[in-house]
């Protein structure tokens, strides 16, 4: 049997979701050869960890509980029915997570699983890296931090695996390291790439108020944890960043047109995302209505695109035709057209769910099944 250990960062709507699908699929992965030793679990404040690294695992029990404690909106700090495992709040959790990849990285081997939404995790992460750790993230910040930073976690391409930070669960990334693997020159990539601002698009359209979609996208588990991550086009921005990296583009984000659905005065330096959900947002639904029905009087319908074509890469709203591949798209479905030498006039098209935590966490726990091989 392979045994796989892993630290999970983060516990919200997609951590707990893999949590979940680790414990349902024990007995798929005890037939495939492969046990999944989760030895660490940590949230914005705390680290819960098994007694012993080395041979010991949080058991399913803890996992579960773990998935309780967070579903409430407590802290793990809060977990009592612990046995022999131990918490840590931070700074030191984050010291521990160093610790464990030091002992485990060159040894059993260990994947440091990142579901947050935070940069605080790029330094553990390439900490990792140098000490042997495979990485797999859902979490799209570190690869869209400094070239430094992106070429450091890359620095091991076997050891790394995001499939998630782009299309959610849709086999997005490794398709266009397939392409380009095989010396297929990928020249351009249109799609459309946020869950969230598909299904609100297209909620709108059916004369929904934007206010209101904005809040069931939210609910749905679309959206970052501030909405207006994607409202900003700055979620899509950093998928569309990952992916010209990936075509080889030496870019940063300031290299990249971002159009924003929301004005500066809403952002999150000058309201809470709470003021926003409850009073911002529903400001915004008469310009957005506007903008759809004049769009439908054209026979269009508004999406948020993502182009990335030689030195140009913008994410903005676009009015397309109703029937073409993007206008199509309906809720929180994702389209991608790859443009390349052997996909030159028909384009390669991956196209399904985008976003949620069921599909993330299912891409996340596929990458982590993907590196099987580096452990014994
Ligand atoms: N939802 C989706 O459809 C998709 C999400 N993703 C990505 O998945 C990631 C997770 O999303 P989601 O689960 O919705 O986000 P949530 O906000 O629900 O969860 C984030 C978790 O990260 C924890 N966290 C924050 N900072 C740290 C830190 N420094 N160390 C450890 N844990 C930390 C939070 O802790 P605490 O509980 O204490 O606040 C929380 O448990 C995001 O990066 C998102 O972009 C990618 C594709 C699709
Ligand atoms: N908030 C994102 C989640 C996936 O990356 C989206 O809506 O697409």
């Amino acid at each position: 049997m392979k045994i796989i250990p892993l630290i999970l960062m983060g516990c919200g709507g997609v951590g707990r979701q893999l949590l979940q699908h680790i414990i349902s699929c024990r007995s798929l992965h005890s037939n495939l050869g492969v046990h999944l030793r989760v030895v660490g679990v940590s949230d914005s404040k705390s680290l819960v960890i098994a007694s012993d690294v080395k041979q010991k695992e949080l058991d399913d029990n803890i996992l579960a509980e773990v998935c309780r404690v967070k579903s409430d909106g407590s802290s793990l700090s809060k977990l009592t029915s612990l046995g022999e495992s131990q918490v840590f709040s931070s700074p030191e959790s984050r010291t521990k997570v160093v610790d464990i990849a030091s002992i485990l990285g060159k040894s059993t081997g260990l994947a440091l699983v990142d579901c947050t939404a935070s940069s605080e995790t790029i330094g553990v992460l390439k900490e990792g890296v140098n000490l042997g750790c495979c990485i797999v993230m859902a979490n799209k910040k570190p690869l869209t931090s400094t070239l430094e930073d992106y070429d450091k976690l890359v620095s091991h391409l076997r050891r790394i695996r995001h499939e998630s930070t782009v299309g959610a669960g849709l086999p997005v990334i490794s398709t266009i390291n397939r392409i380009i693997s095989s010396g297929d020159p990928i020249h351009r990539i249109v799609g459309s790439l946020s869950g969230t601002l598909g299904y609100v698009m297209s909620e709108v359209e059916d004369g929904k108020p934007l206010s209101q979609v904005v809040k069931s996208a939210k609910s749905l588990g679309y959206t970052e944890p501030d909405p207006r991550d994607d409202l900003s086009g700055m979620d899509v921005a950093r998928k569309a960043l990952i992916l010209a990296r990936l075509l080889g583009r030496r870019i940063d984000m300031g290299s990249i047109r971002i159009e924003s659905l929301y004005p500066e005065e809403m952002g999150p330096n000058k309201m809470s995302v709470e003021d926003f959900l409850n009073g911002g947002l529903v400001k915004l639904d008469n310009n957005i209505e506007e903008r759809v029905k004049k769009a439908s009087l054209n026979g269009n319908v508004l999406r948020y695109v993502c182009m990335i074509e030689g030195s140009r890469c913008d994410v903005g709203i676009q009015e397309l035709p109703k029937n073409s591949a993007l206008g199509r798209l309906r809720g929180s479905d994702n389209v991608l057209e790859i443009y390349s030498r052997c996909y030159s006039e028909q384009p390669l098209v991956i196209q399904g769910a985008g976003a949620g935590n069921d599909t993330t966490a299912a891409g996340v726990l596929a990458d982590i099944l993907d590196i099987q091989d580096l452990f014994t």
